[in-house]
């Protein structure tokens, strides 16, 4: 029996075809059942959790009024998708959530019919729908498109291309605005305060008034339902001149997304609309359901593995600071120096450290939503005035402003300060979320300095070497997670600018690392001295501008030159390799030199790990690949010179 004395209805659930052969009345009993799953799954699994819990009424209400995947749904973002998979026909996995060959934290097409579009980027979800509409009316299709979209990601300006595209071409589109009042953090912007009015407004109109205003567009609006819903219902109205309704948007709601009285009666009409494209405002609570979640100032967004009685997150001590920590606290330390030092974060403060500057120079600090095109080229209109600004974003999401890096900052040499987290393999975000191709994205534009911290100690240094920097643009990169542990400096010293250090002699073989892989080297230097290889390990420090000098020294001193770096290719490898060859380094033969690279293939979710492993970048590798290079054969434990 369910906690609700019921017989259990979700294990008779494989498919929605399955949901949607109950009665309405059996509905609200799934998606109690389906809200308990997820709340145990996660406490297994960890992962996203609070955006789920917000939207399980939707999701089941979705699915039951429409004919997915007939009916094409699609999650922005992706990470509330946890009830929808274990509704469509995932249930029996939703605990391998993230794990290696698990199920991915967001919808992803190879996973199921019923994820007719990859996520994990917010803000896509209008524009992968609003083609899946006009295919379907180019190939003379019936079904819908469905959208479901976050109070934060309508803060990404990729969701008003969207919007002002489908206005203007009138597509049968159905975007539904999840407004739970909350990003990763509470929301900011215009917007926010915007949806707020809409469903707090002095214009609040009756049930019965707003069902006749949409029977004007929605023939078959169940009228005789809105008797009912009134009594209870607290936020259903047609607000007539909304910002949706102004970019050619049938706007409905705002509603109670997690009454089904309300949802069903909306979503049916919506769904046999002839025309559109329509908007329907849903109004959720993050973390609805699960109290822990509810009253956390982060709705647990997201949490590793809980105790489901207590909400108590089971977080290991850490060995040492993480380096979003490290970084937030550096730029506290330099700002308290220097006041023309700002902070900027789209989205992001927690995840970046950006939250601890926050907390030091609230007045020095900008939060501008899921933008980051605008963060990048608003730091670019503060530096031309003279401040400097520390612009923070996870490398993958810089992905996003790439243009606004090269136009509006590398070509105009402005001083934008990147501050490039998860650089590299982030673990169980997946290939979406990795920071792979930084180096070579950023590598190939004139006028950057380009740094990558070997651990957390050069980061406090490479901070303050951003701030020296006042003439053209610099990034520093460094990975997801925690430091090594080692002695942090007091201040940070600025570092000369393209110099490498060298920070263990041998004469062999030399290891050039560029970033957190050079433990992993100190492990492959120990292992290759076992072998009677001596080995020099080499700190590059910066890509950009290379130390030239340190790399012709390392090919001419050693018989194998080694490069890696926690990327693709493209990036500081390649740039190693142009400097060798541009200096005839390699017309003697006399050196063997390989580059360590991320594979060229979008890497699953797994632990950091496990996917360094296999991309050959841990100590096991690199020798492999030294002895690779040597022809030696690693089972024969011999050197064969060729
Ligand atoms: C381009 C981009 N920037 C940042 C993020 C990080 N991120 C993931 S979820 C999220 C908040 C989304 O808020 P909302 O759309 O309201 O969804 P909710 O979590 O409230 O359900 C952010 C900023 C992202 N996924 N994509
Ligand atoms: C869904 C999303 O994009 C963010 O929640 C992201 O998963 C955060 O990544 P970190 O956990 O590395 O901060
Ligand atoms: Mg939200």
């Amino acid at each position: 029996m369910t906690a609700f004395n019921k017989t259990p209805l979700l294990d008779t659930i494989r498919t929605p075809a399955d949901l949607r052969k109950l009665k309405v009345e059996q509905v609200r009993q799934i998606a109690d059942e389906l809200r308990l799953e997820t709340i145990d799954a996660v406490s297994v699994t960890g992962g996203h959790f609070g955006a789920g819990l917000g939207v399980v009424e939707l999701t089941t209400a979705i699915h039951y009024v429409f004919d997915t995947p007939r009916d094409r749904l699609i999650w922005d973002v992706g990470h509330q998708a946890y009830p929808h998979k274990i509704l469509t026909g995932r249930r029996d996995r939703i605990r391998t959530l993230r794990t290696g060959g698990g199920l991915s934290g967001f919808t992803k097409r190879t996973e199921s019919d019923y994820d007719p579009f990859g996520a994990a980027h917010s803000s896509t979800s209008i524009s992968a729908s609003l083609g899946m509409a006009v295919a379907r009316d180019l190939s003379g299709g019936k079904n819908n498109v469905i959208a479901v979209i976050g109070d934060g990601a309508m803060s990404a300006g990729m969701a008003y291309e969207a919007m002002n595209n489908a206005g203007a071409m009138n597509s049968r589109l159905i975007v539904i605005l999840n407004d739970n009042d909350m990003s990763i953090a509470p929301p900011v912007g215009a917007m926010s305060a915007y949806l707020s009015r809409l469903y707090s407004g002095k214009t609040y109109r009756s049930l019965r008034e707003a069902a006749k205003q949409l029977g004007k567009h929605l023939p078959k609006m169940i009228a005789d339902r809105a008797e009912r819903v009134e009594e209870y219902s607290r936020g259903f109205m047609t607000n007539s001149g909304t910002l949706f309704e102004e970019l050619g948007f049938y706007y409905v709601g705002p509603i109670d997304g997690h009454n089904l009285d309300h949802l069903l009666p909306v979503l049916k009409n919506v769904r046999d609309m002839e025309n559109g494209p329509i908007l329907v405002h849903v109004v959720t609570q993050k973390g609805k359901g699960y109290p822990p979640a509810e009253a956390a100032a982060d709705k647990y967004h997201a949490v590793v593995k809980f105790d489901i009685s207590t909400g108590a997150q089971s977080k290991s001590k850490p060995n040492a600071p993480a380096y979003q920590n490290v970084f937030g606290q550096s730029l506290v330390k330099e700002a308290e120096k220097d006041d023309k030092i700002v902070a900027i974060t789209a989205a992001m403060p927690s995840g970046t450290g950006v939250d601890i500057f926050n907390k030091a120079f609230p007045k020095r600090t900008f939060d501008v939503g899921i933008a980051e095109q605008h963060a990048v080229t608003f730091a670019a209109g503060l530096a031309t005035e003279g401040f400097k600004p520390f612009c923070a974003i996870y490398s993958t999401f810089l992905q996003r402003g790439y243009d606004q890096v090269v136009h509006d900052v590398a070509i105009q040499s402005l001083p934008v300060r990147f501050a490039i987290d998860r650089a590299g393999l982030v673990g169980a975000d997946g290939a979406t979320h990795a920071g792979s191709f930084d180096n070579a994205f950023l590598g190939c534009l004139p006028n950057m300095v380009i740094m990558a911290a070997s651990d957390e100690a050069e980061l406090v240094h490479m901070v303050a070497t951003q701030v020296a920097i006042n003439d053209r643009p610099s990034a520093v990169r460094y990975p997801r997670g925690e430091g090594r542990g080692v002695e942090m400096p007091e201040v940070g010293v600025p570092l000369p600018i393209g110099k490498g250090r060298i920070v263990r002699y041998g004469s062999k073989v030399a290891l050039l690392s560029f970033g957190t892989r050079l433990a992993e080297c100190e492990k492959a230097a120990d292992e290759l001295a076992a072998h009677g290889l001596s080995t020099t390990i080499a700190d590059a420090r910066f890509m950009k501008p290379l130390d030239v000098d340190l790399v012709l020294k390392l090919a001419r001193d050693h018989d194998v030159l080694v490069t890696i770096e926690e990327g693709s290719v493209g990036g500081f490898g390649s740039h190693v390799l142009q400097t060798l060859t541009d200096n005839g380094a390699l017309d003697s033969g006399l050196v063997r030199v390989r580059s360590i690279i991320l594979p060229d293939e979008f890497l699953d979710h797994d632990t950091p790990t496990a996917m360094y492993a296999h991309a050959g970048l841990d100590a096991k590798g690199i020798v492999a690949k030294v002895f690779e290079a040597l022809g030696k054969d690693v089972s024969a434990e011999t050197v064969k010179l060729a």
